[in-house]
């Protein structure tokens, strides 16, 4: 992929504030100490400046120098040993490494489901490491589809109900419920396009594994986001299950384009992807 020097104008993500990021005052506390979202959202293009290497349009997720370790007790395991990777537009790219490498981990901070100890992540060149939690939580539901092994589905939902929930959270009651036949109508097209649209009125304990998984995938694709992160999606199915889910990610990212960030420990799964980084102890193997 070819790579071109950025736009410093690039607009800022809604998800960080209704207001543009070049129009706040660079980095300025409130008065009570208070950084606002668009603070964070000036702070990150002050940043941006001094990073070049981070700087080029067809990064789309990038992270420097992360740490994490977990305490137990008094005692800190150090999981994540200064990890710098980025991701690029469109690109599929499948992390791996042996059991307890820390891939997990590292795909949790990246999707902002935790927070490194130390280093940086950024999104569409803003950090996204350092913002509060309800930025996160709605960067996530607008920005980042997720799929795990378990599937996550919630249990007394149907999986059209399961598809639907990103839009509730997203829009509230009112939000969805003026918005609710083109949501449905869109829900009943994910399904469709994953195979499972009969069994749309399903609950997850009527639906096979591979089903649940294209349920879970749907759900994902729910708010069109712009990057999918999939965390051994394939690693409680049986091969053919695997492998459908497999061509079904492999066609999202040919044809909608859409960036993925995949774990695996699998090597045919690995192998669908343009790219992949090892882990080894924390650390990205060289080589
Ligand atoms: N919440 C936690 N508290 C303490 N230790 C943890 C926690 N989560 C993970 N770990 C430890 O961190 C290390 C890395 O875990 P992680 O799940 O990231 O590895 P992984 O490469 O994804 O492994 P697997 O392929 O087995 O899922 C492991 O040694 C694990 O025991």
């Amino acid at each position: 992929m070819s790579r071109q020097p950025l736009q410093s104008t690039s607009a800022s993500p809604g998800w960080i504030t209704p207001r543009r990021a070049a129009d706040a005052p660079l980095a300025s506390p409130r008065s009570n100490g208070v950084l606002t979202l668009a603070d964070h959202a000036a702070r990150s293009r002050q940043e941006l400046e001094l990073t070049p290497v981070l700087e080029e349009v067809s990064i789309q997720l990038a992270c420097r120098e992360l740490f994490k370790s977990y305490r137990k007790g008094n005692i800190g395991i150090p999981v994540l040993q200064g990890i710098s990777l980025f991701v690029e537009r469109g690109e599929f790219l499948a992390i791996v490494g042996q059991s307890g490498s820390g891939k997990s981990t590292l795909m949790h901070l990246l999707a902002t489901l935790d927070q490194p100890d130390a280093g940086e992540i950024r999104f569409d060149h803003h950090r996204i490491d350092n913002i509060p939690s309800a930025a996160r939580d709605m960067l996530r539901n607008r920005h980042f589809g997720m799929v795990f092994q378990f599937y996550h589905l919630l249990p007394e939902m149907t999986a059209l109900e399961n598809v639907l929930a990103p839009a509730m959270i997203a829009g509230g009651v009112l939000g969805y419920l003026r918005n609710r036949a083109a949501y449905r109508r869109r829900a009943y097209e994910l399904l469709e396009m994953v195979g499972i649209g009969h069994r749309a009125k399903h609950k997850p304990r009527e639906l096979s594994g591979g089903e649940m998984q294209r349920a879970a995938v749907a759900r994902a694709l729910m708010l069109k986001p712009k990057l999918l992160f999939a965390d051994e999606p394939t690693g409680n199915l049986d091969r053919a299950s695997g492998e459908s889910i497999m061509r079904m990610l492999a066609e999202l990212n040919d044809r909608e384009k859409l960036t993925i960030v995949m774990v695996t420990h699998d090597p045919w799964i690995a192998g669908q992807a343009d790219r992949t980084v090892k882990l080894v102890e924390g650390r990205i193997a060289q080589g």
